[in-house]
C-alpha cells in the first residue's frame, strides 16, 4: 500500500492559560491517504481548528510525530517549514479572507508573488485556478463585487494556485447558503477525485460531512469514530 499523505501519532497539542494547562489534543493517531476528502466534525472547543493548523505547519505539536507526504514536520527548520507551508498547503477559511482592495485576479496572483516565476507564467497559473472555480470571467471584479459563494470560490482559487497536495478547509460552507455551499462541496469533490488533492475539512453541517470520503468525530481532543 502506497504511504498515506497524512500520518499522526500520538499527536498532542497543549496550550497553558494562566496556571492551567489545556490540551486540545491528545494522542492522535491519524492516517489520511492520498486523494482522499476528509471531514472532521465535533462541538465547539474539541479540537478541528487546533488539528488544521498543525496539519498545515502553522502550529507545532507539543508530542508525537507527523509526517505529511513522507516529511516529518518537526525535523524542518522554520525557513523550510516555510516553504514548504508555501508549497503545500492551502489554507480555506468560513470567512474568506480576501484583501477588499484588490481584485479576484490580485487576490489570487498574491501567495505567487515571492516565488520565483516570471509574470508570464504567474499570469498564467492566476487565470487557470480561477478558470478552475469557475470564476474567470469576474476576475477584475473585487470582493464587495462577489457573493460569498464566489468570494469562497476565489479563496479556493488562491489556496490552489501554488498547486499544493494538500487542502485544509476550516467550515468552508459555515456562512454560506444551501446552494452556494452544494457549488463549493462539489467542487471541494472534485479537487479530490479529479485533481488528486488530499482535502480535511472542519464542519459543523452533517450535510456537508456527506459530499467527504469519510467523517471522522473529535472530542475533547480524541477521535471518537
Ligand atoms: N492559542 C491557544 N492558546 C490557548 N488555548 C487555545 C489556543 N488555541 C486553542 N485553544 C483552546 O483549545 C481548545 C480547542 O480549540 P479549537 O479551536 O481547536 O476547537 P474547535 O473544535 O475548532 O472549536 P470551534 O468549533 O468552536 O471552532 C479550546 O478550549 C481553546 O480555547
Amino acid at each position: 500500500m502506497s504511504e498515506p499523505m497524512i500520518q499522526c501519532r500520538g499527536l498532542s497539542k497543549s496550550y497553558r492559560k494562566g496556571n492551567n494547562v489545556v490540551t486540545p489534543l491528545e494522542k492522535l493517531d491519524l492516517d489520511v491517504p492520498r486523494g482522499e476528502f476528509l471531514a472532521l466534525m465535533g462541538p465547539s472547543g474539541s479540537g478541528k481548528t487546533t488539528l488544521l493548523n498543525l496539519l498545515s505547519g502553522i502550529d507545532s505539536p507539543t508530542e508525537g510525530s507527523l509526517v505529511i507526504a513522507g516529511k516529518e514536520l518537526a525535523k524542518l527548520s522554520r525557513r523550510e517549514l516555510t516553504k514548504w507551508r508555501a508549497s503545500q498547503v492551502g489554507y480555506i477559511f468560513q470567512l474568506y479572507h480576501l484583501v477588499p482592495v484588490l481584485t479576484a485576479f490580485e487576490n489570487v496572483e498574491l501567495p505567487l508573488l515571492l516565488s520565483p516565476m516570471s509574470k508570464k507564467e504567474r499570469h498564467v497559473r492566476v487565470e487557470s485556478a480561477l478558470s478552475l472555480v469557475g470564476l474567470h470571467d469576474r476576475m477584475h471584479h473585487t470582493p464587495t463585487e462577489l457573493s460569498g459563494g464566489q468570494e469562497q470560490r476565489v479563496a479556493i482559487a488562491r489556496a490552489l494556485v501554488a498547486n499544493p497536495s494538500l487542502l485544509v478547509a476550516d467550515e468552508p460552507t459555515g456562512d454560506l447558503d444551501r446552494e452556494s455551499a452544494t457549488r463549493i462541496l462539489d467542487l471541494l469533490k472534485q479537487l479530490s477525485r479529479e485533481h488528486g488533492k488530499t482535502i480535511v475539512m472542519v464542519t459543523h453541517d452533517p450535510r456537508a460531512a456527506e459530499s467527504a470520503d469519510r467523517t471522522l468525530h473529535l472530542e475533547k481532543g480524541l477521535l471518537v469514530s
